[in-house]
């Protein structure tokens, strides 16, 4: 009987999930879900391997995390046949400066991963709670931790310090980087597509979270997240980068607490808190509101600024991938993004744009451009299996 790797990607408001079943060398996957949302309407949908909707469930509006997690192994067990469910892999945010590569879940190893949790509140427990509600529907079975931060660890020690006192530094307090796996995932593909994959490469992951990395040889070299998950860009919910200054003033003006803050600058900021209409991007681009129409801007202008940062880290721009689901889906945002970055050769063709690629770029840009799907669980099931089997991935 074949052997089949369960995949959670359990994120602050959405579980992804995927089976993928051992063919030969291959790691094929035989389906794909997500439960999404809102408190009101919690929805549990599925895929088959070729994009075909299988299945849109609303789950019980009172469906908590560990609810919501047993839907989806319910949803996994009855897609695994013929396979066998041989481990479970995991998206773990937070890995810290321990692992530059998955690891086999052990006691030892969640204690380390929770100590992990204030740097990354929105995913951290989250992850955490997977792993354990996997450890109660399945006692025995081997899971594997595949860290967002194992991407970046290897960045250059210039590009991880801060200019803080240096004892900070030997703590810890450096820049991490996140939304590794799907760095991972696209320098994985992008050879078989584009000549230019080994040269200087940008890619912008946008999502809920937000990132971008710069890439030379298919290996991060810079990133815009830093000691946390909420540096860089604008996100739906989260601020990006901040003046410090501006925390200490918030601090003392505003009568918040660290928890307060925290608050504000993970939840109620981004997107939402700039709109005050709404976090997601679908919304956003649908309002006449000229909030809603500012905050697009903000966000569009701070992705050409960092892109400029990350060209720079690259010394030169190669290749420009966008990923994530405003990435791969929203064409308005990508043409804006480009249109600032005209600068560095960037040309796409409108058409390619709207229709969605992947390949964007003109004939005349001095630039390839491509939209690609994200897919951290084909990196998640690849990692899981690597480490069940005694190889490093
Ligand atoms: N067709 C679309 N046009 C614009 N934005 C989209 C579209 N489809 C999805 N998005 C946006 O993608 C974001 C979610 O991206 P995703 O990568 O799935 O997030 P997560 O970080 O939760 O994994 C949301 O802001 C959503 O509005
Ligand atoms: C690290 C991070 O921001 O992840 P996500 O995009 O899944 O929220
Ligand atoms: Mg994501």
């Amino acid at each position: 009987m074949s052997r089949g790797f369960a995949c959670f990607n359990a994120g602050s408001s959405s579980i992804k999930f995927a089976v993928y079943e051992e063919r030969g060398a291959d790691l094929v996957a035989t389906g794909r879900g997500e439960i999404d949302g809102g408190d009101a309407c919690t929805r549990l949908l599925a895929w088959a391997p070729d994009g075909t909707p299988v299945q849109d469930t609303a789950l019980p509006a009172h469906a908590d995390h560990g609810a919501q997690l047993g839907a989806a192994v319910e949803w996994i067990e009855s897609h695994l046949a013929p396979a066998r469910l041989a481990a479970i892999g995991h998206r773990v945010v937070h890995g810290g400066n321990a692992h530059a590569g998955p690891a086999l879940v052990t006691p030892a190893l969640l204690e380390v991963l929770a100590a992990l949790a204030p740097l990354a509140p929105l995913h951290q427990p989250h992850n955490l709670d997977a792993i354990a509600a996997m450890a109660h529907l399945h006692p025995g079975l081997p899971q594997v931790a595949c860290f967002d931060t194992a991407f970046h660890l290897a960045n250059p020690r210039v590009a991880r310090l801060y200019a803080l006192p240096r004892a900070l530094a030997d703590e810890g307090l450096l820049r991490y980087g996140f939304h590794g796996l799907s760095y991972r995932h696209i320098a994985d593909v992008l050879p078989a597509l584009e000549p230019r994959a080994r040269g200087r490469v940008v890619v912008a992951h946008l999502g809920s979270g937000a990132s971008m990395c710069a890439m030379i040889e298919g290996r991060s070299v810079a990133t815009s997240m830093g000691f946390s998950a909420l540096d860089g860009l604008p996100m739906a919910t989260r601020c990006g980068s901040i003046d410090p200054g501006l925390v200490l003033h918030l601090l003392r003006s505003k009568h918040l607490d660290a928890n307060g803050l925290e608050h504000m600058l993970y939840r109620d900021s981004g997107l939402l808190g700039l709109s005050g209409v709404s976090g997601d991007m679908r919304a956003l681009l649908a309002s006449d509101d000229a909030a809603a129409r500012e905050a697009v801007d903000v966000f569009v202008y701070r992705i050409a600024r960092e892109l400029g940062s990350l060209a720079a880290a690259a010394g030169g721009l190669d290749v420009l991938v966008f990923t994530g689901g405003i990435g791969e889906h929203a064409a308005e945002i990508r043409a804006c993004v480009c249109a600032q970055a005209a600068w560095l050769g960037v040309r796409i063709d409108p058409d390619e744009n709207l229709a969605g690629g992947p390949r964007l770029h003109a004939a005349d840009s001095a630039v390839a451009v491509w939209a690609l799907p994200a897919d951290e669980e084909s990196v998640i099931a690849r990692e899981t299996r690597a480490v069940v089997d005694g190889y490093p991935s």
